[in-house]
């Protein structure tokens, strides 16, 4: 008899991370000694209360901000050992971001922005594959639209096409569904969800939202720059609950 092992991978490690913004006597530490790890083919949510460090958190962890202290490592790589042009090689070649402001060239057509990140790694994106990148999110009838003639909620999903054009091994996503209505939204999370079933693409999102976790496989808490707190198979309820006693603390 055969035994299958599952074989767990962890797409990002943080080892006791901090982060100290500003000078003594004025210093704000955002974040203090935070390990964790976010495993490949899951999906991890990131809340806390306001000013608790999920941000900081989310743009130490994709090499947009740089840790005072502790270390990130991406499939191995450890981010504070590489220099800025090697981190931003990474982080266009390896890494995908999904914004709040959904971040697309207005200019561009819903093609030309999800080819550009291949473009700007120096690969000539094949049209078969943006199309079928844009079909994956609903939208592959609408590759030559530009986002003034998209839904907030249609851009959002052009910008989840660019995020994931490039196959990354991890998906950053900061309140992706902060400036949608609540059917948009949940297209967007549902969306989010099937890359990583049914694709096993790795998405990290920082949310105030107890729905917008729920979708995700495990939720982080953070209070005052801590790892105070984590549930696995979260309701929007157990979410609500945790968060409105951090909030109270
Ligand atoms: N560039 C900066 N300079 C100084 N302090 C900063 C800076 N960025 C963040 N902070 C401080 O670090 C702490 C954590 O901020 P952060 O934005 O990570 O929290 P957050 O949990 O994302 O908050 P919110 O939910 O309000 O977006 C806060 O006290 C904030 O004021």
């Amino acid at each position: 008899m055969t035994e299958t092992a599952t074989v767990t991978t962890d797409a990002v490690r943080l080892i006791d991370l901090s982060r100290v913004y500003g000078e003594a006597p004025n210093e704000v530490a955002a974040l203090r000694g935070v390990s964790t790890t976010f495993p490949a083919r899951s999906f991890t949510a990131i809340m806390g209360p306001s000013g608790s460090g999920k941000s900081t958190l989310l743009q130490c962890t994709a090499g947009l901000d740089q840790p005072t202290g502790g270390k990130v490592l991406i499939g191995g790589a450890d981010l504070g050992e590489l220099n800025e042009r090697r981190r931003t090689e990474l982080r266009r070649d390896r890494l995908g971001f999904v914004f709040q402001s959904f971040n697309l060239i207005a200019s561009l057509t819903a093609a030309q922005n999800v080819a550009l990140p291949i473009r700007l790694s120096g690969r000539r994106p094949p049209r078969a594959w943006i199309r079928e990148v844009l079909t994956l999110v609903g939208l592959g009838e609408r590759m030559g639209h530009r986002p003034a003639e998209l839904s907030g909620g249609q851009q959002q999903r052009v910008a989840i096409a660019r995020a994931i054009a490039a196959q990354p091994e991890v998906i950053f996503a900061d309140e992706p569904t902060g400036a949608l209505d609540s059917k948009s939204g949940r297209e967007v999370l549902a969306l989010l969800r099937r890359l990583v079933d049914e694709r096993g693409d790795t998405v990290v999102m920082v949310t105030h939202d107890p729905f917008a976790a729920s979708h995700a496989d495990r939720v982080l808490f953070l209070s005052d720059g801590l790892l105070v707190d984590e549930l696995r198979q979260p309701s929007s309820r157990t979410v609500a609950a945790r968060l409105a006693e951090l909030e109270a603390a």
